[in-house]
């Protein structure tokens, strides 16, 4: 990897970003490699980007921004061999978490240098691209709300959430998979190819990224008493153990949503309303990912 492309997103984890270029091409010219950036501005990114690799293809090209920057180039290079690094300066970093990429900057950095390269499913919501987690339900209803506010954070992220639950109404759905189907009212439901939330809430654990199939994670509703147990159970990986969770493995799901057109979803981060029924399909192995190399067992 000779010629590497850094995508900046200059607003994201309320990182200050203006020393960065110069650090990072400081790093890349003391090992021999030459640095382009592309700042993102929220308008038309992922257009000009494709535009930008089409004409000048880098080696490998680094997302340095939260997950929807990961996202955003992740969908840019879906499908081509140019692998996707990650710089996690985001504010969840949901997806280096799950990966092993270091969160220290000048760690992550090592990865132009030493890596391996890893193949990741991604999964198509509605036709839409997504690389990490997409949900229906409460935390869509949240995302959607933070979305339209001005700050940004995850204290704003918690009094969101905390202002909603009191009065949020679980819907019903109907999934139908490739392999079965489920009924029934669900607080929230989660497409994941992942593991981990950027607020490290395990939604899917012990799931493999890269096996052809994804997992349709049920959250049902619980009463409030019930609330601290299952919350408990999903940082601490145990999302199997409750009486409240279930988890459908497949590789092609369509969710209705009884009396919707559409449907709000969050998709890596962002709110979409979707046309009801949602179609959810796995595109395996689509995306090659530098991640840092296997430790070799001593
Ligand atoms: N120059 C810009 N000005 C305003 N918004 C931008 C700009 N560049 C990108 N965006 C917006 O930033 C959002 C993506 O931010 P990203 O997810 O990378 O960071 P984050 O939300 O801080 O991190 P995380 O997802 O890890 O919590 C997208 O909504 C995108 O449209």
């Amino acid at each position: 990897m000779q010629h590497l492309l850094f995508v900046l997103n200059p607003i994201s984890g309320d990182i200050d970003k203006a020393p960065l270029p110069d650090t990072i091409r400081a790093y890349c010219t003391q090992r021999g490699r030459t640095a382009e950036f592309f700042q993102t501005t929220g308008e038309d990114d992922l257009l000009r980007l494709r535009g930008w690799l089409a004409t000048t293809p880098p080696d490998a090209v680094f997302a340095a921004g939260g997950d929807g920057t990961v996202s955003l180039v992740a969908e840019a290079l879906s499908g081509t061999a140019v692998p996707l690094g990650i710089l996690p300066l985001g504010s969840g970093n949901g997806l280096a978490k799950d990966l092993g990429i270091p969160l220290v900057l000048d760690l992550a950095l090592a990865l132009i240098w030493d890596y391996q390269i890893r193949p990741l499913d991604t999964l198509r919501v509605g036709g839409r691209f997504v690389v990490h987690l997409a949900d229906l339900g409460f935390n869509a209803c949240i995302v959607d709300r933070f979305d339209q506010g001005d700050v940004r954070g995850p204290a704003a992220y918690v009094r969101i959430a905390t202002q909603e639950y009191a009065a949020y109404q679980p819907a019903t759905y109907h999934i139908e998979t490739n392999q079965e189907i489920w009924a029934g009212e669900a607080f929230m439901v989660t497409l994941a190819n992942a593991n981990t939330f950027g607020s490290n809430v395990v939604i899917n654990p012990d799931s493999k990224p890269d096996d052809g199939q994804f997992e349709i994670c049920l959250i049902k509703p619980f009463p409030n008493a019930a609330a601290p147990a299952l919350l408990y159970r999903l940082y601490t990986s145990g999302f199997d153990d409750s009486d409240y969770t279930h988890r459908l493995r497949c590789q092609q799901a369509l969710i209705q949503v009884p009396g919707a057109d559409i449907v709000l979803v969050q998709l890596d981060g962002e709110p979409h309303y979707l046309p009801n029924p949602v179609t959810v399909e796995i595109l395996p192995q689509s995306l090659r990912v530098l991640v840092p190399p296997a430790k070799s067992a001593e």
